[in-house]
């Protein structure tokens, strides 16, 4: 047998600039927040004291990438002005805890020592404390995803003060908290919140504009020259930028359009190559949502609300409610009240996969909201099929039933739920 492997790389010069973790050399179209983020710890090279900063925004709109150059810039400035820093940095999303951070940080600051699960806390404080009065000068404490320490504040009600309140001499702590969820600055208690969102920036979505600069740089770093067509990187960047406005997003699309390219043996990325990049990805993200992040029972409503948006009589006439109890019914599992499938179309609408409309009742009165599904059904379908409980749900005609809603490209809306 000949090789399966294809020939030299003609699409891709490089993807190690797509790989999680890589530093970007220039971060653009981020120069307002890179201003507003220098200021606010501008008191650092100046020798004023250590400030706290939060800085917020949704998933991959540059937060981590931009506080790298920052500190970059940072360090350099304290070393020039002769000011003593350290920086330390901490990523919440695998230490939830104070006592995690504590214990990493302990680590961290004794390479030649292991402090173990189990130590008492106060041993990592005072040990803590200890190191960096010796160290002296600013410490930086930068807490990336800082609300996975979800209600434990210790952390950051203590280390701000630590200095105030006679714990260190030599050293002062400042914290960088930043994160994607919205709710956890709301959360925090009066206390914690008044000293860590003391100065906060905000970073926004990219626009399309400069979603197409970022992607420009990128593409030129991983791919060879002439091989992204002209259309490529304007479209990939319009349609990020309709969803998300997501850099990680849109880099991953690039290159799933690129691999596409690579696969077929084609010698450029072209739009369609992008479009078609967009339905594997948007495929794989729905998959990941029905199979890691629904309970089962958000499974059996979204199943009730698919078939009724395929099959032709549907519409309208049946509730999604008698569907979700006959699957129920069908694969044997326990049914909910009404309530509760309520709340559950509702968090199906959250995680993106159903969109509520509303209509009213004509002379019955009332309102009843209608929803639809966001992906095309043959993904969600397809999703269950793979599930042996779940595929017993679907009557033995729905691969007959997907093929004549496919023909007929009814997507309008079917399901219907009395409010
Ligand atoms: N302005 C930018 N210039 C260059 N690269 C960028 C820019 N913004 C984002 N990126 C790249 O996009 C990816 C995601 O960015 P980053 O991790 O900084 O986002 P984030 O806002 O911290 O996301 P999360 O909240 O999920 O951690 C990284 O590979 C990053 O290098």
């Amino acid at each position: 047998m000949d090789s399966p492997f294809k020939d030299a790389n003609h699409i891709f010069r490089d993807k190690e600039p797509f790989k999680e973790g890589y530093t970007p050399d220039e971060i653009l179209e981020r120069e307002e927040e890179i201003q507003e983020y220098a200021a606010a710890l501008q008191d650092i090279p100046d020798g004023f004291g250590a400030p706290n900063v939060f800085i917020y925004g949704q998933t991959g709109v540059g937060k981590t990438a931009t506080t790298q150059k920052v500190i970059e810039f940072l360090e350099s400035e304290a070393e020039s002005a002769d000011v003593k820093l350290t920086t330390l940095a901490v990523n919440c999303n695998k230490r939830t805890s104070t006592y995690k951070v504590l214990q990493y940080l302990a680590n961290e600051l004794y390479p030649d020592e292991h402090f173990k699960q189990g130590t008492h806390p106060d041993t990592l404080w005072n040990r803590i404390y200890e190191r960096l009065d010796e160290i002296s000068g600013y410490v930086l404490v930068i807490l990336d995803e800082i609300d996975k320490l979800g209600e434990d504040e210790e952390l950051l009600y203590d280390f701000p003060r630590a200095k105030a309140i006679g714990e260190l001499e030599n050293a002062e702590v400042g914290i960088v908290g930043i994160s994607n969820n919205f709710k956890f600055r709301e959360n925090l208690s009066q206390r914690v919140k008044s000293t860590l969102c003391e100065k906060e920036i905000q970073f926004s979505p990219y626009d399309a504009h400069e979603l197409r600069s970022i992607l420009s740089y990128y593409a030129d770093l991983t791919f060879h020259d002439g091989v992204v067509t002209g259309d490529v990187v304007p479209l990939t960047a319009a349609l990020t930028a309709q969803d998300s406005g997501d850099a990680r997003m849109a880099l991953d699309l690039l290159e799933t359009a690129g691999d596409i390219a690579r696969h077929e043996d084609d010698d450029v990325v072209t739009e369609d190559h992008v479009r078609i990049a967009r339905s594997e990805v948007d495929r794989a993200n729905t998959r990941d949502i029905i199979t890691e992040r629904l309970t089962s029972q958000m499974q059996l409503v979204l199943m009730a609300t698919t078939l009724l948006v395929i099959d032709p009589d549907g519409e309208a006439k049946v509730k999604t409610i008698y569907l979700y109890k006959d699957l129920c019914d069908r694969i044997d599992a326990d049914t909910l009240s009404e309530s509760r499938i309520r709340d559950h179309l509702d968090t199906l609408e959250m995680f993106g996969l159903l969109e509520k409309g509303e209509h009213n009742l004509g002379r019955r009165g009332g309102r009843a909201y209608i929803y639809s599904l966001v992906d095309e059904p043959r993904i969600v379908v397809e999703t269950f099929q793979e599930d042996e409980r779940l595929r017993q749900g679907f009557p033995a005609s729905i691969d007959a039933l997907l093929g004549a809603f496919e023909a007929s490209n009814q997507s309008h809306i079917q399901s219907e739920f009395e409010g």
